[in-house]
């Protein structure tokens, strides 16, 4: 996929979905769905129809755009430093797996961040982009102050002849959570599928839900780093991980987890084990910062340099401070236990 962050190199004309897409989550996929290429709409699959078919029959050929802003303009008008359930690396990923050609960046700044909605549609969608078609949410906003609709998009779009699709907003019931059906379109009874929401579910601890609203586990991607090493002196050696700084974590605590080794170059999945995982400070051996770190079940080697790939299955317990590293490792051996259970729970199903 390509990633464009100026005016410069970019695919065109293109078929714009538009919005922050932090999570890609389920209600950002179904705003996706309307700009892929029909053959990745059927499959979601990561190969794009090829350009050459689209050439052969004379039509001129529109790159499957996603138009997002950095830095996220949340970050902007606060100027804090703003966590992401998808940091750039892993948004490149999700997009190229539904079958996004292009991710455009557009820094998001004082002068674009002024612009009224009709300008944004001239200066970036029509002149920039040559957009030929546009996706966004029902609640979608844009231009000075969030001035525009949806439905101002839609009407200042036809000006230029570009048909806009507005997806109506994809809710969730949130009493399911073993059920895809949870996800559905009526607004009045459920909560809408936002990052907000899968953020504060995130918090709770509340995994499987949050799972459910992304539409795939939520995954913690990093470097096996090395820690106090304190972990093999209590027979439970781990996997410390240094995480981008901008990843959004969940509650404090342990979790039972699934782990991919990813190949360095080219981050496919080379072989899956179970585990468990704390991320926290590890108050009974006064630690001093916050660390993700994970106990793979009957593994030994060296991961060290090692990417991983941790998706998260379920929230076990809250961190403690225990009296000595005796009662933590009696802890943790039961930790081992509920996790194999829930794991194994899984699989079965
Ligand atoms: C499954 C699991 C659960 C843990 N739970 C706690 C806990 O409740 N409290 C705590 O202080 N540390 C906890 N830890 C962290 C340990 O203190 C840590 O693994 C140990 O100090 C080794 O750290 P090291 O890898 O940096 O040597 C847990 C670790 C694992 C793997
Ligand atoms: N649940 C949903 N159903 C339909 N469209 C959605 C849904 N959530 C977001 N969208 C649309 O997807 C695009 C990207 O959404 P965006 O990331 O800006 O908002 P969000 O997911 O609601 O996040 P936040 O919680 O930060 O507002 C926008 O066009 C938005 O209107």
């Amino acid at each position: 996929m390509w990633v464009a962050s100026s005016s410069e190199g970019l695919l065109t004309p293109t078929a714009v979905a538009l919005g922050k897409f932090d999570g890609v989550h389920l209600g950002h996929q179904r705003v996706i769905q309307p700009v892929l290429h029909p053959c990745d709409r059927l499959s979601v699959a990561s190969s794009p129809q090829s350009k050459e078919n689209q050439q052969q029959t004379n039509q001129e050929y529109i790159y499957s755009t996603v138009v997002t802003f950095d830095p996220h303009p949340q970050e902007f008008f606060t100027g804090q430093p703003r966590t992401l359930l998808t940091p750039l690396d892993e948004k490149v990923q999700q997009l190229r797996s539904l079958g996004v050609e292009q991710l455009v960046l557009l820094p998001f700044d004082k002068e674009l961040s002024a612009l009224t909605p009709e300008e944004f549609v001239q200066k970036i969608l029509v002149q920039q982009l040559q957009c030929q078609r546009i996706s966004i949410g029902q609640d979608f906003c844009f231009g000075e102050k969030r001035s525009g609709t949806a439905k101002d998009l839609q009407l200042i779009a036809a000006k230029h002849n570009i048909p806009v699709t507005i997806v109506p907003l994809q809710t969730y019931t949130g009493d399911s959570p073993t059920q895809s059906s949870c996800v559905s379109t009526n607004p009045t009874q459920d909560a809408r599928i936002s990052t907000s929401l899968i953020r504060q579910t995130l918090e709770q601890g509340d995994i499987e839900n949050a799972n459910l609203l992304l539409g795939r586990p939520y995954t913690l991607f990093g470097v096996v780093v090395q820690g106090q090493q304190l972990g093999r002196t209590i027979g439970f050696p781990t996997a410390n991980l240094e995480l981008p700084k901008e990843k959004f974590l969940p509650r404090q605590g342990v979790y039972a987890v699934r782990v991919f080794t990813l190949s360095e170059t080219s981050n496919a999945a080379s072989s899956e084990s179970l585990g468990v995982m704390n991320i926290g400070n590890r108050p009974t051996v006064n630690g001093t910062y916050s660390s993700a770190e994970v106990h793979l079940f009957d593994w030994s080697g060296d991961l060290y340099g090692k990417k991983l790939a941790i998706e998260l299955v379920k929230f076990l317990r809250p961190e403690q401070k225990f009296p000595s590293l005796e009662a933590l490792k009696t802890q943790i051996q039961l930790d081992c236990v509920v996790a194999k259970e829930v794991l194994s729970a899984e699989w079965e199903q």
